[in-house]
């Protein structure tokens, strides 16, 4: 169970994050979505520790984050960030391996290895291997680095996915392959939580989502409860049209074109 409760945050006198509270529990997939600057990278850095709240606290499986060492934090949860430059000649398997560093001191185990080479399995790369990372297409790297972060905690039961917009860039393929993964990842038991911008990808693979403002929600819950014009509009001051289609759990969201 991932536990946020009253969270602010403020860079100097800019408050980004307002009293922000939610509750993930295990097996579930969150999107964050929410207009540009609304909070969602903040909120994203706070769940990794990376920067701390200025008030409010966020627990993890029922233990306050403050109270875990780095070493517990790597392996409880793992971060798919934006910007994955790789500047030296990697292969795609030990890029993957890389996930694995919080298990091992200098050699990797029997068991890092097998769990890198069944998560390239399921990731569809095993073919990429040997392959440099840097002469890979933008879809391939993403899923190469999708890989890493899933290596990181394959074998942690409780441990929390965190991925901050894994499908920019991506073609419609890659986009449905990569949330298909962050989906699968909870269907196993894991947290995924997932900044996303495609609001219909976001009520189609989460089981939860949380709309922001200016740093404050707007509604968190089901995609049923969450999706609607009103809400929409209040985030992202534009107008939308619903529509069912069959098949999906929640109606799509049209842009009508009419600007506020
Ligand atoms: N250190 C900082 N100092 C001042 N302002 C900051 C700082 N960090 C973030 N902000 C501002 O806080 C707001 C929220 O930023 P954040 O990156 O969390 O938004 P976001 O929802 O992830 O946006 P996007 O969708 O554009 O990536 C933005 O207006 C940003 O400029």
């Amino acid at each position: 169970m991932i536990a946020v409760k009253n969270v602010s945050y403020s860079a100097g006198r800019k408050q980004i994050l307002n009293n922000v509270s939610f509750k993930v529990a295990a097996g579930e997939m969150l999107a964050v979505i929410g207009a540009n600057g609304a909070g969602k990278s903040t909120l994203l850095k706070l769940l990794c520790r990376e920067m701390y709240p200025a008030s409010g606290d966020i627990r993890f499986n029922d233990k306050d984050i403050d109270s875990y060492t780095i070493k517990q934090l790597a392996l409880v949860r793992s971060v798919l960030t934006q910007h994955n430059i790789v500047s030296v000649m990697f292969t795609v398997k030990e890029l993957v391996l890389m996930g694995r560093y919080p298990h091992f001191e200098n050699q990797p185990l029997a068991n890092d290895i097998e769990v890198v080479n069944k998560v390239m399995e399921d990731t569809g790369i095993t073919h990429l291997s040997a392959r440099d990372y840097n002469t890979l297409s933008g879809g391939e790297q993403q899923r190469v680095q999708l890989a890493r972060v899933i290596a990181q905690i394959y074998d942690q039961p409780n441990a929390f996915l965190f991925l901050d917009e894994p499908t920019n860039g991506l073609d419609l393929l890659y986009q449905q392959q990569i949330l298909q993964l962050a989906r699968d990842m909870a269907n196993r038991g894991y947290i995924v939580i997932s900044i996303l911008h495609d609001i219909n990808f976001a009520s189609r693979y989460a089981d939860k989502i949380l709309i922001l403002k200016n740093g404050e929600t707007v509604a968190f819950g089901a995609p049923l409860e969450v999706i609607s014009c009103e809400n929409i509009h209040e985030a992202f001051n534009i107008k939308v049209r619903l529509m069912d289609c069959e098949g999906f759990k929640c109606p799509l969201v049209i842009p009508s074109g009419i600007l506020v």
